[in-house]
């Protein structure tokens, strides 16, 4: 009688559980934009909840409204999003995953319009770095809205003739625009990573490669960054990013006091991903040996790499 029955392992819960269809992921944009279609690349059957901005994002998982958000966190071509770095830093939220996703530009137009008809381009300033070359050889007016998504809602909506938005095929189909020049992108792989955040942390594992994210501030002293950095480099393990963003609320550190006054430096917190499971002895070691000059010591999430495209 049991005889078809089989045994459910750890791996079936997990990958049940990662793509129940009950999963409601959180992004900011309109449902079309790239944020949207990472979401939907990291949990294929999830609900994908749109929000207006990055902090909503945020408190959606805080408050309980959602299961997880998907946010940009920096693209191959216009570097970090450094709105994402800050709330990663005022939120309590962990990084459980990350998603890296090739993203395809299309030029948008009303139906019936020619690609010489479109006068002005609307689209997310990300959008619009990454096609810098295609833009300036059409000479249009370039405007920057909140996502690539909602340009091509604006476009739709307002009946712009001379109106182009860039976005993806798929807000195309969705918004009832016509794709006027496809693949724009200036550079062929033009990629953009993704940060999933949950309220819980993932338990590190040594199965598969995992990247660990950190934050940490330091003393003032000769060589603290390269002595930072050498923790990881003594243990064989590699950076794949570095950042660094200003301490809002210690902005400045006073230095000396000698006869010719004390000076003022602007006080820095660093972000760094390194490839290694905090499973490891050698991240705990090359994390222990930091605290011992890092005043402040984060970690923000330990978890799989993501190494499809
Ligand atoms: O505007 C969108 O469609 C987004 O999802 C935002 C965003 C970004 O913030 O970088 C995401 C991917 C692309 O790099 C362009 C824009």
């Amino acid at each position: 009688m049991f005889m078809n029955c089989r045994t459910l392992s750890l791996s079936d819960l997990s990958s049940s559980l990662s793509d129940d269809a009950s999963v409601r992921v959180a992004y900011k944009g309109a449902p079309g934009s790239f944020s949207e279609a990472a979401a939907l690349k990291a949990y294929p059957l999830c609900e994908a909840v749109p929000c207006d901005e990055f902090e909503a994002a945020f408190r959606a998982v805080e408050l309980w409204l959602v299961n997880k958000a998907v946010l940009p966190i920096e693209s191959s071509v216009g570097g970090s999003v450094h709105r994402n770095y800050d709330l990663l830093l005022r939120h309590r939220l962990h990084i459980v995953g990350e998603v890296q996703m090739a993203v395809h530009h299309c030029l948008l137009g009303l139906p019936g319009v020619q690609i010489e008809e479109i006068k002005r381009v609307l689209s997310h300033p990300q959008a619009i770095t990454q096609c810098e070359i295609e833009l300036n050889k059409l000479s249009v007016v370039k405007e920057s809205v909140e996502d690539t998504a909602a340009a091509a809602q604006f476009v739709a909506s307002n009946d712009l003739r001379d109106t182009g938005a860039i976005a993806s095929a798929r807000a195309a189909t969705l918004y009832g625009l016509n794709i006027l020049a496809e693949n724009i992108e200036d550079e062929s792989d033009n990629i953009t990573r993704f940060l999933i955040l949950a309220r819980e942390p993932v338990i590190p594992g040594t199965d598969r490669p995992f990247k660990t994210s950190i934050v940490f501030t330091l003393e003032e002293g000769p060589g603290v960054l390269f002595k930072a950095l050498a923790v990881f480099a003594l243990r064989d393990i590699s950076l794949t990013k570095i950042e660094s963003r200003p301490q809002r609320k210690r902005p400045l550190r006073v230095v000396g006091n000698s006869g010719n006054g004390s000076a003022k430096y602007f006080d820095y917190l660093f972000y760094i991903d390194f490839e290694a499971s905090m499973a490891e002895q050698r991240a705990q070691n090359a994390l222990g040996h930091l605290q011992e000059f890092a005043p402040f010591l984060r970690v923000l999430g330990c978890y799989p790499m993501d190494t499809y495209l």
